[in-house]
């Protein structure tokens, strides 16, 4: 296992100019010895191509890859030490199950018994072991896809174990247990992964660190409550939590806060952190969106426009000023409390403990 820190940019283009030339813009971020990290983004953000410099299938344009503080930017995957697991299945239709799992390591010349001993494990723990003398050919897309997972996890030695996307394949229903799965798997064997997704699920219940990729950058690497609680990116705030974020753009005048003609009073813990700042986005999650009292300095009128049932709260989106000024708020309310009515005006207390600020997309209280 190693420590795998990067330092680079990529640009597919020979001759980069702007910003919209890189497939990634310059980042520099360590994957910890041991660890299991999701790479989380949009379809396009860059998330193979960071995964492909990773393993060696890419040289970044700028910059370089270490392994354990060792430069390993020129090396091959093979020379990395890497394991890749695909979206589609990669294994040896014609061997069986047992024989597709010990490949790797007969290929590294470890000892008969130790491969068996270590097929075993690896079977058990993919529920493959009812399987290992059957023919691949014959199993499952689900099935195949388990023993390539298989074949990714069984060395030993490896640097770390890369996957992407590597779910796709997988039935919904298998997909919730293979996601646990991995997550024991990797608290028993203690390798580092790094595992490539556009699902948010999918990365935070796998992964102990979440990288959010937006455009070619990464705008924060943390764990589901950092990412959740303190976003650091409007991205994130937008991207994580169903639904995201709710974004105001406000006015700090005099000690409080200004939309259009309606004021909010700043908290005062927050009074100094956005004491020089003129232009905010505030950013509250509907959770925290909470039915106050007409007039509450911590809320804003809302009109109803829209009710559903959601079964465990209700999801109410509603509107807050009028005209250019308008914009839409949401809010997860307690299934207990009355719901709403459309057209009616509530309101909605916005600033709390929870509230984020923002100026130009990055957090600043
Ligand atoms: N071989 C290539 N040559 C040129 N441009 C590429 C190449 N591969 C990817 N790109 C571009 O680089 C950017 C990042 O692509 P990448 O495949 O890394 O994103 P991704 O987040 O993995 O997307 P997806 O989830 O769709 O696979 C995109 O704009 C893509 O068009």
């Amino acid at each position: 296992m190693a420590r795998i820190d990067l330092d680079l940019a990529h640009s597919y283009k020979p001759r980069p100019q702007t910003d919209e030339d890189y497939a990634l813009l310059p980042l520099k971020m360590s994957f910890r010895d041991g660890g299991a990290y999701a790479l989380l983004g949009p379809s396009g953000c860059g998330k193979t191509t960071l995964l492909n410099i990773i393993s060696g299938l890419l040289q970044p344009s700028h910059g370089s890859v270490s392994f354990d503080g060792r430069d390993v930017t020129a090396l091959t995957p093979q020379e990395r030490n890497i394991a890749q697991v695909f979206q589609f299945p990669v294994i040896y239709d014609t061997m069986t199950v047992a024989q597709n799992l010990a490949f790797p390591l007969r290929n590294r010349g470890v000892p008969p018994e130790r491969i068996r001993q270590r097929v075993g494990q690896i079977a058990e723990m993919l529920e493959l072991s009812g399987q290992l003398d059957q023919r691949a050919a014959g199993l499952s897309a689900d099935a195949k896809q388990k023993i390539s997972l298989g074949r990714g996890l069984v060395r030993e030695d490896v640097s770390a174990v890369l996957f992407d996307e590597p779910l796709t394949v997988i039935d919904p229903h298998l997909k919730w247990q293979l996601r646990r799965k991995l997550k024991q798997i990797h608290h028993e064997l203690k390798l580092t992964l790094i595992y490539v997704t556009h699902d948010q699920v999918e990365a935070l219940t796998f992964a102990d660190e979440v990288v959010v990729m937006t455009r070619g950058k990464a705008v924060q690497v943390g764990t589901a409550d950092q990412l959740f609680e303190r976003p650091e990116h409007t991205f994130v705030g937008h991207f994580i939590g169903s639904p995201g974020m709710n974004f105001l753009p406000v006015r700090h005048v005099d000690g409080h806060l200004e939309f259009g003609r309606l004021r909010l009073a700043v908290p005062p813990q927050r009074a100094s952190a956005l004491a020089q700042a003129r232009e905010l986005v505030l950013g509250v999650r509907p959770e925290y969106v909470r039915p106050a009292a007409a007039g509450d300095l911590s809320a804003l009128p809302v009109q109803v426009r829209q009710v559903l049932d959601i079964g465990t709260h209700w999801l109410v989106t509603g509107q807050v000023g009028e005209g250019g000024q308008a914009a839409t708020l949401k809010a997860r309310l307690h299934p207990e409390l009355p719901p709403p009515r459309v057209g009616e005006t509530m309101w909605w207390s916005v600033v709390g403990d929870h509230t984020c600020f923002y100026q130009n997309d990055v957090r600043i209280a």
